[in-house]
C-alpha cells in the first residue's frame, strides 16, 4: 500500500474533526505538533494555532535527518521564541526520541508541581498527537513509546479510532482521530508536499513539478546544485533550463537528440528525496513583521 497522500482526497470538511479536536482538548494538557523539518510551514495545517487556543504547544521537528541543520536550527529558534518547547527527532534511527519525556515534563513543571502539592503523584500528564498525514506520527509514537505496533490503519486519510498509548506510568500520548490536512488549497504548498514525496506524483505533472523544483534548489542551494549536475547557467535561467542543462550533463537524450526532460524530471525528483544532492529544507520562517515596525 502506497501510503502518501492523494491531494484529490481532499474532504473540504475540516468541520467534524475540528469539532472533535476541540472535545478532545479538555482531557490533555498540552499538544504536541510533528512537522517535517524539510517544510516545516507546509506540513502544517492551517487551522491548527486557532484549534489548540492557550494549551502549551510543543513542536516536533521530525526528519532532520533529511533536513538542513542550520535551517533546522532558525526553525527551532523560530518557536521558541513565540514560547513553544521544540524537539529535533530522526525517528528512523531515534536521534533526539530520548529529549522528549524530559521536555515533557519540563514544560508542564508547573503543572506536575501542582499535582504534587496535592499528593496527586500517581497522575499521568496527557498530551494530544498532532500533525497532517505522512509526517511521521505513527513512526514516532511507536518509538516513544518503545513499541514495534503496526498503526491501526495505515491509510492516509481513513479516520482512525480514539486511542492512547502509555508511554510510562507518568505519561499517556493521545493519537488524534480525524485527518489534520495540510493548505492544500495553496499551489505552493501542494508543490513542496509533493517534493518531499508526501503527494503522490501521479496527481501532479512531474515535469512542472520538477522545475519548480530545480529552479528552488537552485536558489537556495546552487553550490550543491551546480556540483551535483555540471550546471553552468545563465543568470536568468528557468527551471526548465536548469532541467534540461542537467539532463544533457546526464546524456539523457530521446531517439531524435531532444533531451528527455522527463527523465531529468524523475531522476531529480528522486535525488532530492534521497538527499543525493544534499539535505535541503525548502521553507524558512516568516519575517518577523512585529520586529521590524518597533526597530
Ligand atoms: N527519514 C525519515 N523517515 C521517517 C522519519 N519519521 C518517519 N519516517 C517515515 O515516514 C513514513 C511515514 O511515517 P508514518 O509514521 O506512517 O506517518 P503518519 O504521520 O503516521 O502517517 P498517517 O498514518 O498517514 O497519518 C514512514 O515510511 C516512516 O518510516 C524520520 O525521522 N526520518
Amino acid at each position: 500500500m502506497d501510503e502518501r497522500m492523494n491531494i484529490q482526497w481532499y474532504p473540504g470538511h475540516m468541520t467534524k474533526t475540528r469539532r472533535n479536536m476541540e472535545a478532545d482538548l479538555k482531557l490533555v494538557d498540552a499538544v504536541c505538533e510533528i512537522v517535517d523539518a524539510r517544510i516545516p510551514f507546509s506540513s502544517r495545517n492551517p487551522d491548527i494555532d486557532a484549534i489548540c487556543g492557550q494549551k502549551p504547544r510543543m513542536m516536533i521537528l521530525n526528519r532532520i535527518d533529511l533536513a538542513d541543520p542550520a535551517a533546522t536550527d532558525v526553525w527551532q529558534n523560530y518557536w521558541q521564541a513565540q514560547g513553544m518547547t521544540v524537539v529535533r527527532t530522526d525517528c528512523k534511527s531515534r536521534r533526539g526520541i530520548d529529549r522528549f519525556v524530559p521536555a515533557v515534563r519540563s514544560m508542564l513543571a508547573e503543572k506536575l508541581q501542582r499535582y504534587a502539592d496535592k499528593g496527586q503523584t500517581g497522575r499521568a500528564l496527557k498530551l494530544m498527537i498532532v500533525g497532517i498525514p505522512n509526517v511521521g506520527k505513527s513512526t514516532f509514537i511507536n518509538q516513544i513509546a518503545g513499541r514495534k505496533g503496526a498503526k491501526a490503519e495505515n491509510r492516509p486519510g481513513v479516520t482512525r479510532g480514539k486511542q492512547w498509548v502509555t508511554v510510562d506510568s507518568g505519561l499517556l500520548l493521545l493519537d488524534t482521530p480525524g485527518i489534520l490536512w495540510p493548505k492544500f488549497d495553496d499551489e505552493e504548498v501542494g508543490r513542496r508536499l509533493a517534493y518531499t514525496g508526501a503527494v503522490k506524483d501521479d496527481v501532479l505533472d512531474v515535469e512542472t513539478l520538477a522545475c519548480h523544483l530545480a529552479a528552488m534548489l537552485w536558489a537556495r542551494y546552487p553550490e550543491a546544485m551546480r556540483a551535483r549536475y555540471k550546471l553552468d547557467p545563465p543568470e536568468d535561467a528557468s527551471g526548465y533550463d536548469l532541467l534540461t542543462e542537467a539532463g544533457r550533463r546526464r546524456g539523457f537524450l530521446l531517439a531524435r537528440g531532444e533531451i528527455d526532460t522527463e527523465r531529468m524530471a524523475r531522476v531529480l525528483l528522486e535525488e532530492y528525496r534521497s538527499c543525493k544532492i544534499g539535505r535541503f529544507t525548502l521553507e524558512d520562517p516568516p519575517e518577523r513583521t512585529e520586529a521590524c515596525a518597533t526597530n
